[in-house]
């Protein structure tokens, strides 16, 4: 049973998006500040379009949150589009003085043609404002909240780009809070210098051809006890709710646990994790291959999951479509676009992982305040050190 529930409102060149939360205990200290690095976070990356440079995503707490501490209801939260006030006239709740030039060209790959055809709308614009992946900040705001209320638990989550497009990066071997280090200074959250400066010639080359890129992110959360997500039933299993919160994201389609779809290609011995136990370490795993779950359940591992995001569909040398007026063959609609949007959607992961384990947390383990909570936890992790 979620114990979070949270939903987003607002189309891309609105006056603004909403976020509502509930379910965050009462008496965690929060700060727009807290919520705020990371939106600007989600804003940064080479390959980004000029839509990034008028936008300065801020969260407004307008409800849940008095004198920095949360109240235990619904939190509620906004963040403004600068981008509207270029939209008058075209967006916004009330009619339109005058009929706005409707979008009609829709383009392959985004959700234009199938949205209009499943709400019945001609002009493409009503369901691309709200398909768009301004949504995310949204999703980064309430994952922020929920990042939070996990780092007070010591569970940590990172992520970074694995690649983008047909380069790679090395992971290399430096403990966790150096890699983040690495990720958080550079502009596509790559932790291996080379391959970045790979990955900008790459997206430098297909903006220049009129072309998009895509890529691969992986996202770490540690210090996780053993026994979030259950194996008993099919919508309890804490791999496919990851799973679903991951491939919700915007572009993303394919999600991988651990070794992923490499573990279908090897033996057995070459996939499973040894079981091993001292007692100064209790049960522990020289390898993490499973990427920290077992059965649907965490098992004290590091999580590890990866999404593959798809290249952007907006092209500047467009494919072919038809217009849903005229049905006579156009050349997509293009309109100022992202070339790359992989580290941005990196940091969209974070939240969606951070939003997931927050709600697997709190079904586990309870609690009206953070001081119930965090008794809960520390009487399980008693419980484990006794087991
Ligand atoms: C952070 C982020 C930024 C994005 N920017 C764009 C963009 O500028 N142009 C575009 O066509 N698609 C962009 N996308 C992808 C579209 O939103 C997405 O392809 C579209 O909503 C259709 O959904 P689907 O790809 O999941 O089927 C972006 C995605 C993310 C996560
Ligand atoms: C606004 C954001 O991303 C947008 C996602 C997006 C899309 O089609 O998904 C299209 C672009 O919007 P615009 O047409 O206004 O330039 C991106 O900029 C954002 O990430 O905050």
């Amino acid at each position: 049973m979620a114990r979070l529930r949270w939903m987003t409102a607002g189309e891309s060149h609105g006056p603004s998006l909403t976020a509502i939360v509930e379910g965050i205990p009462a008496g965690l200290p929060l700060l727009s500040e807290d919520i705020n690095h990371d939106l600007a976070r989600r804003q940064r990356g080479y390959g980004r379009g000029g839509r990034m440079k008028i936008e300065t995503d801020r969260a407004e707490l307008t409800g849940g949150v008095r004198g920095g501490e949360t109240l235990g209801g619904p939190i509620a939260l906004r963040i403004n589009n600068s981008d509207h006030a270029n939209w008058q006239g075209r967006m916004g709740p009330d009619p339109f003085p005058a009929p706005p030039e409707a979008l009609t060209r829709p383009r392959p790959g985004h959700a234009d043609l199938a949205g209009g055809l499943k709400y019945d709308r001609k002009d493409l614009r009503d369901i691309l404002e709200r398909a768009s992946a301004r949504e995310t900040a949204s999703r980064v705001a309430v994952g922020a909240v929920c990042r939070k209320l996990l780092s007070l638990l010591g569970i940590d989550i990172f992520a970074h780009v694995v690649s983008i497009g047909p380069i790679t990066a090395t992971l290399p071997d430096l403990p966790l809070p150096d890699l983040r280090a690495r990720a958080r200074a550079s502009d596509l959250a790559c932790v291996d210098p080379a391959a970045e400066a790979a990955m900008r010639t790459a997206i430098h080359e297909a903006s220049h051809a009129g072309d998009t890129l895509g890529g691969v992110f992986e996202v770490i959360a540690t210090g996780l006890p053993p026994g979030l997500g259950s194996h008993v039933q099919w919508d309890r299993k804490l791999d496919g709710r990851l799973a679903q919160a991951l491939m919700s994201i915007h572009a993303i389609k394919g999600v991988e646990l651990g070794l992923g779809f490499t573990a279908a290609t090897l033996r057995g011995s070459q996939v499973h994790d040894p079981i091993t136990y001292d007692p100064a370490h209790h049960f522990d795993r020289p390898t993490n291959r499973a990427g920290g779950l077992e059965g649907g359940i965490t098992n004290g591992m590091p999580l590890l999951c990866r999404a593959a995001m798809k290249p952007i569909a907006t092209l500047k040398k467009a494919l072919p479509s038809v217009d849903v007026h005229t049905k006579e063959p156009f050349d997509a609609a293009h309109e100022r676009s992202d070339i790359c949007a992989v580290s941005a959607a990196s940091v969209v992961g974070e939240a969606m992982v951070a939003i997931t384990l927050a709600d697997a947390l709190l079904e586990k383990f309870g609690g009206d305040s953070l001081g119930e909570l965090r008794r809960n936890l520390e009487t399980y992790r008693a419980q484990l050190a006794a087991y």
